[in-house]
């Protein structure tokens, strides 16, 4: 009798196994590809353009600081690997004006060709106690972080739409996975981010496109150590039980997941261990991940 159960449940397994290639999204190509990173003049972005570009892809990089874009733009260009390749610049503020965003994307098509990766990656944080944040930096958060992701995704998604591909990538945080002391005002930018992802997802999977949401920990980066000086203590204090990443090793997984078309992705085992403990009803992207999630939510 037990073994009659257990021949069954390898049975299942296996079954889930074989279809589990047809629910994966084929990978995407990224020598040829038009990627778009918005805040790719700095940390993870740049990392994420430099990534991109070192596996043949055509990057146009999105940020305001002319001159910090033209910097990395020479940066970058030291990966080249043919010499077709190009690195766009555009300064534009995300977060500000849905027009303009949707022009200047409109013009880096005409030049690159549509965009098949679409990574959201400008954005900031300010930390401190609820009652010490100024109020205006709720507003600039939420511009910034959400606003700043729905306005190049909503200028992008017709067009993918129409081409039954595409790929975008919210890079929210693991403050975007739980609230902790010190974010009041960034953890609900983050988690809005998620929000977007699950319910866009639904909407264009038909369509052939993938979302990825990814929770980066701390990582090294211009912004984490802007971030650092006005970080409360209780912030440090709690912030440490998870490691300080590279920003290189961060844009890898990212880059990866994104081509591998997942829904999540995290860096390291407390990124796996947040991401099985919130993971709620957001969707999988393999057989795997889903059992994972049944088995070990309730230990964790
Ligand atoms: N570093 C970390 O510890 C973590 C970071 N993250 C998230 O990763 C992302 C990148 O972080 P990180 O690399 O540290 O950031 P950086 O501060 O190093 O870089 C931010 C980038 O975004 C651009 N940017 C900022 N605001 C705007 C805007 N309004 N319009 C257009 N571009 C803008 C900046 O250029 P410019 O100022 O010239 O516009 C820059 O290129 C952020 O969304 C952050 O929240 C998530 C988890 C951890
Ligand atoms: C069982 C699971 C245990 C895991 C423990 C996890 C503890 C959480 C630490 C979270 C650190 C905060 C990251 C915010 C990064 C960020 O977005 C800013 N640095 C942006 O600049």
């Amino acid at each position: 009798m037990l073994l009659l159960a257990a021949a069954f449940i390898v049975a299942i397994v296996l079954l889930l196994y074989m279809v589990s290639p047809l629910i994966s999204p084929k990978p995407l190509k990224l020598p040829g590809a038009h990627v778009v990173v918005t805040g790719g003049s700095s940390g993870i972005g740049k990392c994420i353009a430099i990534e991109c570009y070192k596996q043949g892809a055509f990057i146009t990089l999105i940020a305001r600081d002319e001159n910090k874009l033209l910097q990395t733009k020479k940066e970058i260009e030291k990966y080249s690997v043919n010499d077709k390749q190009v690195v766009l610049c555009i300064s534009v503020d995300v977060s500000k004006d849905y027009e303009q965003v949707e022009n200047v994307l409109k013009q880096a098509q005409e030049k690159l060709g549509p965009v098949d990766l679409l990574v959201n990656c400008a954005g900031t944080s300010v930390t401190g106690k609820f009652e010490d944040i100024e109020v205006n930096s709720f507003e600039r958060l939420m511009a910034v972080n959400y606003l700043g992701s729905v306005y190049p995704s909503r200028a992008v998604i017709s067009t993918m739409k129409e081409r039954r591909m595409g790929r975008i990538v919210f890079v929210s945080s693991q403050a975007g996975q739980l609230g902790l002391f010190g974010y009041t005002a960034y953890s609900p930018t983050k988690f809005a981010l998620r929000g977007l992802a699950e319910a866009l997802q639904m909407e264009v999977k038909p369509y052939n496109i993938y979302i990825t949401v990814a929770y980066p920990p701390d990582t090294d980066t211009p912004g984490f150590a802007e971030e650092s000086k006005t970080k409360p203590l209780e912030t440090k204090l709690i912030s440490e039980t998870s490691s300080v990443c590279q920003a290189e090793q961060v844009a890898r997984v990212i880059v990866k997941d994104a081509i591998q078309g997942n829904f999540n992705s995290f860096v390291g085992s407390d990124g796996y261990m947040l991401s099985i403990l919130t993971s709620g009803m957001s969707p999988v992207t393999s057989i795997t991940e889903g059992l994972q999630q049944v088995r070990l939510a309730k230990v964790l």
